[in-house]
């Protein structure tokens, strides 16, 4: 991955810990919100990540392209499959029991991925410091086992969950988030 300084942890940089009450090794993760457009089951021409931690410390998820997804005729669009890099890193937030946002993302596309294949995701964090947490995630066309198709580093930054009330819907928060409080 060529990353920049930006996603790479800093010296000192703490690692990933299962966080109390955090899914069990081999648990499905949820969808954090049906609408969303990485992981809702509403959305028509979502991404329909479905995510499961193998260990409590990463993500893997599978897309699989459709037609929605083109960028070239019969080829998936880069931004989607950017979308789905940090859909799938963003799955942590399950792991950390917290909330995070994307503070910068970055993406190296290594081959073009047709419509219909399935993208085996899997993503892994690689420091932790303060409220920022460093990432990485890979996407191997056809099976866990598949060539690397797109990788990405990120930088996500913990929030409190007044940052989507005060910016987003906070009505849909609160009806899908009852176990946070959330305050607008
Ligand atoms: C309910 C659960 C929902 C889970 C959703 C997951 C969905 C998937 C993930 C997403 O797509 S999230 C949507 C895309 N991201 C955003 O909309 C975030 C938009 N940006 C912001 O809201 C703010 O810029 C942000 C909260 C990230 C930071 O603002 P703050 O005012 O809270 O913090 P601040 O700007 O002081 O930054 C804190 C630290 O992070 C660093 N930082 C923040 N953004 C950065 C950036 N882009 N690049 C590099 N460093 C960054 C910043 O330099 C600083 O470093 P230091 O502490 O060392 O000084």
């Amino acid at each position: 991955m060529t990353r920049s300084s930006v996603t790479t942890p800093p010296p000192g940089a703490g690692r990933l810990q299962a966080a109390p009450g955090g899914p069990a090794p081999g648990s499905p993760l949820g969808s954090h919100y049906g609408d969303c457009f990485g992981c809702g089951e509403r959305h028509p021409t979502g991404l329909h990540l479905r995510a499961t931690t193998p260990d409590g410390l990463t993500v893997v998820a599978e897309f699989t392209v459709g037609e929605a997804h083109q960028g070239a005729p019969g080829l998936a669009h880069g931004g989607v499959l950017a979308a789905a890099m940090d859909e799938v890193i963003g799955m942590s937030v399950w792991l950390f029991q917290r909330p995070y946002v994307t503070g910068r993302l970055e993406t190296d596309y290594l081959a073009p991925v047709p419509v219909g294949t399935t993208l085996h995701l899997r993503a892994w964090c690689t420091g932790v410091s303060g409220r920022k947490a460093y990432l990485e995630a890979e996407g191997r066309a056809g099976s866990p086992d598949g060539p690397v198709a797109v990788r990405a580093a990120a930088l996500f930054i913990e929030v409190g969950m007044e940052h989507f009330a005060r910016h987003g819907d906070a009505k849909a928060i609160a009806d899908e988030h009852h176990e946070y409080e959330v305050n607008p």
